[in-house]
């Protein structure tokens, strides 16, 4: 994906297959009112995770704007989504990544958080995303670099239970 600014980029409709589970304690899935960025992943039958978000009012930094924090946090658990798809029996960490910020993300619209398919070379997992504004231009990109660890790891081994599974997609496909 460029890097540069005011880029569009080429869209079409992608058929949603279902959704990666999600967990009601962690701050990236977590759809309170409030705190919460509470986002919902799906995965298209040509294997991409990715995400219709609306943009919440209380994670603005500069006023009317996306804190790019928030952002960060967009892309942790988006680009986390294709690690679920590749190692399910394993649970992986962010030890990596990089942003780009080339435009920047209004509060109170739909945006779209896309993983592309990822690269796996042992415990390493590689993925790249993008952000794209209404008008589809590309306003933010990304590249993390997570490990796996068993889910006996006590980090993880009570997330499981945590974890909801039984919810449809809200959506059957999405444009990117
Ligand atoms: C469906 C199931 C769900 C279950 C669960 C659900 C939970 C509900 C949803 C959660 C969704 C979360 C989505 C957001 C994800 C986060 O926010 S993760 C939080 C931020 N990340 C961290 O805190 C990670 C900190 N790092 C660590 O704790 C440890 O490095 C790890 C990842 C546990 C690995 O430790 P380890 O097993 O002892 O392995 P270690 O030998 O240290 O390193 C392994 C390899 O990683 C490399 N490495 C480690 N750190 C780095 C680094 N910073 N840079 C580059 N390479 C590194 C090492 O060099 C080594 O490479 P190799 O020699 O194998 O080539």
């Amino acid at each position: 994906m460029s890097a540069e600014r005011n880029v569009k980029a080429e869209t079409k409709e992608h058929t949603v297959t279902g959704q990666i589970p999600w967990s009601e304690t962690c701050f990236g899935c977590n759809g309170g009112p409030n705190e919460g960025v509470g986002l919902r992943l799906a995965v298209t039958d040509d294997g991409y995770v990715a995400c219709r978000y609306f943009t919440k009012e209380c994670h603005q930094g500069f006023p009317g704007f996306v804190h790019g924090g928030i952002i960060a946090s967009y892309f942790d658990e988006v680009l986390w989504g294709q690690t679920v798809i590749l190692a399910p029996e394993a649970s992986a960490m962010t030890v990596e990544m990089n942003i780009r910020y080339l435009s920047a993300v209004k509060t109170g619209q739909e945006i779209r958080v896309i993983a592309k398919p990822a690269k796996v070379e042992g415990r390493h997992i590689y993925v790249e995303g993008f952000l794209l504004l209404p008008d589809d231009t590309v306003a933010v990109t990304a590249k993390a670099h997570y490990i796996t660890v068993k889910k006996s790891n006590t980090l993880t081994e009570h997330e499981n239970e945590r974890m909801k599974h039984g919810e449809e997609p809200a959506y059957r496909t999405i444009r990117f």
